[in-house]
């Protein structure tokens, strides 16, 4: 991988260790004035480092660190009135910070297997102890961001490398999990 190319600050760096028992925390944009926060109780899952072009990255990064918690787990705490959804049309309402940009979190509202679980980005909590993320998703759309493709077997040895399976869609569990709700839905498997 050349070195000009940072994944993430912590994939880069190392990743905040998990604490067992994490009860969760709240999620602080970064803006020095009036920030949003919002509480979450519990720890994330399925986080992973994720390539697409939508999910909130820190600057010069190429992957967001993305997670899922269920949605009855987020409360707004304070300046709710600086989000604003990035994209109304997309499957995930991702409320981002007028001010700063930062994701705060993204709801799955419509018919679809993750509806009731919310994006959240945990590197935003006010403090360490989060599950790490298991494995790396959508790797080629970082191409779709400006990275060189000559540089993408590099970069997906560096994600195995760090325990990030790479894939270019999600990884088999949550593939499977889709497919098997696609399935039930159509009748084709019986629940
Ligand atoms: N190649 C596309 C992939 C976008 C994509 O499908 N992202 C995934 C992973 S976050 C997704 O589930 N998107 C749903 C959404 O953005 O609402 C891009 O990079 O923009
Ligand atoms: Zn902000
Ligand atoms: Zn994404």
């Amino acid at each position: 991988m050349p070195a000009s190319v940072s994944l993430h600050p912590f994939l880069d760096k190392g990743m905040p260790k998990a604490a067992p028992g994490f009860t969760g925390g709240v999620l602080v944009c970064e803006c020095a004035d009036r920030p949003v926060r919002v509480k979450v109780d519990g720890d994330v899952a399925h986080n992973h480092a994720c390539g697409c072009t939508k999910c909130w990255k820190p600057a010069g990064a190429t992957f967001s660190i993305v997670a899922v918690v269920p949605h009855d787990k987020i409360t707004v705490l304070e300046n709710g009135d600086k989000l604003a959804v990035v994209d109304e049309a997309a499957l995930i309402q991702r409320h981002a910070c007028k001010g700063c940009g930062v994701h705060m979190y993204g709801p799955v509202e419509r018919e679809h297997p993750f509806q009731g679980l919310d994006f959240i980005h945990p590197e935003r909590f006010d403090k360490d102890g989060w599950t790490p993320p298991g494995f790396a998703a959508f790797v080629s759309s970082i191409i779709e961001s400006g990275t060189d493709p000559a540089d993408m077997p590099a970069i997906r040895g560096r994600l195995a490398e760090l325990g990030l399976t790479p894939s270019d869609c999600l990884n088999n569990a949550l593939m499977d999990y889709i497919a098997t709700w696609t399935a039930k839905k159509s009748g084709v498997l019986k629940s």
